[in-house]
């Protein structure tokens, strides 16, 4: 969305005051900047990385910025804090004023930023505080920023589905959920129910973390090397860089469900889904409750099968094609095209390709799509946001002091690297979830995006509500590469990986 400022015009100069001091300022149109010295001080201010918007009174350009917050002491540095400060730039004359003005305007609106958005709140997620992250720390920096908002918390489960799936999209450059990464994937199934879809679904779409696991947030600033917060959050959203963003189809039968984040079953998802009692915790809730987990550690009976990524062919055992067909014939094409309007998952035939399968009992499988799935568990460092395809973490046996040692550092993804833990990529899978060991009569939960798509017999009874999929036949995933597009903080090279 967001294009370089202008090169072509010519730099003003001027001798104004900033802040009350008298300076002579530049504005470069050509590199975006303007700049003056104060003292010994070199200030330069960019435009397109450090300015929300202006404002003209008389002789007084109020500028809007959001800029390095200042060392508080030469032992304690502000490590990458942003905050909100006004420039006061004084000017010698009403004219000077307005040229000036208009010409910051220009290098503005040349950044192609967002102008209207639609704010989704939930004012249930996470710690329940989203309603006051919006006003307390979103609103400002949109209304420094210009940008209209048209703001809807919600007041239901699938509330944030049905507002995407019936809401006027021309009249928005963007969704924003200030949420957890559960009212996102609402927003993306949302889109993809509607009859225009193919259009729908560019749709840039944003998130502020007020969730508990806020895993999309921190990995988009986290892939730039900036600071994870709610202010950097929302300000990447007012710049308007946008990256794709894989969709991952899951399927069974009829039923059908579509993923940005993450599918886990076995220990994460029972952690995740179970915990659900301690949210008065916030994320921390995840922590406390993987310890007591470990200590009574469950491992689930099962099979995986999956077409793997290049470079990966070696995981697992070979499937022949009929050992997949055979599987759930009415499930083993992707159903793109056919009878309803909607969107039925990638158009990717599945036979042909080279399936393989490893077999349980697991203590967990994980499926990402982007690095960090909670905000301090780096599970699949090598996740990318638009590869087209899905990192697989395998944990099959593993004594429990050796997966305590993993969870303690889990924020650093180096539990890869353990020989107790398979990570592959895959192209396609198809989970068959089983019954726990030791215990027949008690099944997983298979939890997609902190939704439960399925859940066996006597699994959590906190959750009363009807899952979507049935718990033991093949559940399959797809991957629609690159198919959602995500507002997404720029690095200082302006440089995205994938
Ligand atoms: N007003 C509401 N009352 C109850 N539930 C709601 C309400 N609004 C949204 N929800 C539901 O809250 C759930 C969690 O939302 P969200 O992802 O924002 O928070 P979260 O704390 O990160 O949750 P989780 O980690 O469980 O996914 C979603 O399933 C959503 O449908």
């Amino acid at each position: 969305m967001a294009s370089k400022t202008q090169t072509q015009a010519q730099a003003l100069t001027e001798r104004i005051q900033v802040d009350g001091d008298p300076v002579e300022a530049v504005l470069d149109h050509g590199t975006g900047e303007l700049r003056w010295r104060s003292g010994d001080d070199d200030r330069r201010l960019f435009v397109e990385s450090e300015m929300l918007g202006i404002e003209m009174k008389g002789m007084i350009i109020t500028i809007r910025a959001f800029v390095d917050a200042p060392e508080r002491c030469c032992f304690v540095s502000s490590s990458g804090r942003r905050v909100r400060r006004d420039f006061l730039l004084e000017m010698p004359s009403e004219t000077s004023a307005m040229i000036w003005t208009e010409r910051l305007k220009d290098c503005i609106d040349s950044l192609g930023r967002p102008k209207r958005l639609f704010i989704i709140v939930n004012p249930f997620g996470g710690k329940k505080v989203a309603p006051q992250i919006f006003q307390n720390e979103v609103r400002p920096l949109m209304e420094a920023a210009g940008i209209l908002y048209t703001v809807q918390e919600t007041n239901h489960r699938l509330h944030a589905q049905e507002i995407a799936q019936s809401m006027n999209l021309d009249q928005y450059d963007g969704i924003v959920c200030v949420s957890g990464d559960g009212i996102l994937a609402e927003v993306v199934n949302g889109l993809l129910q509607r009859e225009d879809w193919h259009t729908a679904i560019k749709m840039p779409l944003g998130i502020v973390p007020a969730g508990t696991s806020n895993g999309m947030a921190k990995s988009l600033l986290d892939s730039v090397g900036q600071v994870y917060s709610i202010s950097n959050a929302a300000f990447s959203i007012i710049r308007g860089h946008t990256r794709k963003l894989d969709v991952a189809s899951i399927l069974q039968g009829e039923a059908q469900f579509f993923s940005v984040l993450m599918l886990t079953w076995g220990f994460m998802a029972d952690v995740d889904i179970e915990s659900e009692k301690y949210r008065w915790m916030g994320s921390a809730r995840i922590g406390f409750y993987s310890l007591l987990r470990v200590m009574n550690l469950r491992k689930y009976h099962g099979c995986v099968k999956f077409v793997p990524a290049p470079g990966y062919e070696l995981y697992g055992e070979p499937l022949c094609q009929d050992e997949i067909s055979k599987d759930n014939p009415h499930m083993q094409e992707s159903r793109g095209g056919s009878r309803v309007q909607h969107y039925h998952g990638p158009q990717t035939s599945l036979q042909g390709m080279e399936w393989r399968s490893i077999n349980g009992p697991f203590v967990l499988v994980c499926l990402n799509n982007v690095p960090w799935p909670v905000e301090d568990v780096l599970l699949a460092p090598e996740a990318k946001f638009s590869d087209g395809y899905l990192d697989m973490t395998i944990i099959r046996d593993c004594p429990k002091t050796a997966l305590l040692m993993m969870l303690l550092k889990m924020d650093e993804g180096d539990h890869v690297k353990s020989d107790y833990v398979m990570h592959l990529k895959v192209k396609a899978l198809r989970l068959e979830p089983g019954q726990c060991v030791g215990n027949p009569k008690k099944g997983g939960i298979v939890d997609c995006d902190g939704e439960i798509i399925a859940r066996g017999e006597d699994a959590c009874s906190c959750h009363q509500q009807d899952s979507l999929m049935a718990y033991g036949p093949p559940i399959q995933v797809t991957v629609d590469k690159g198919l959602a597009t995500i507002f997404s903080p720029r690095d200082v090279c302006g440089f995205e990986s994938l």
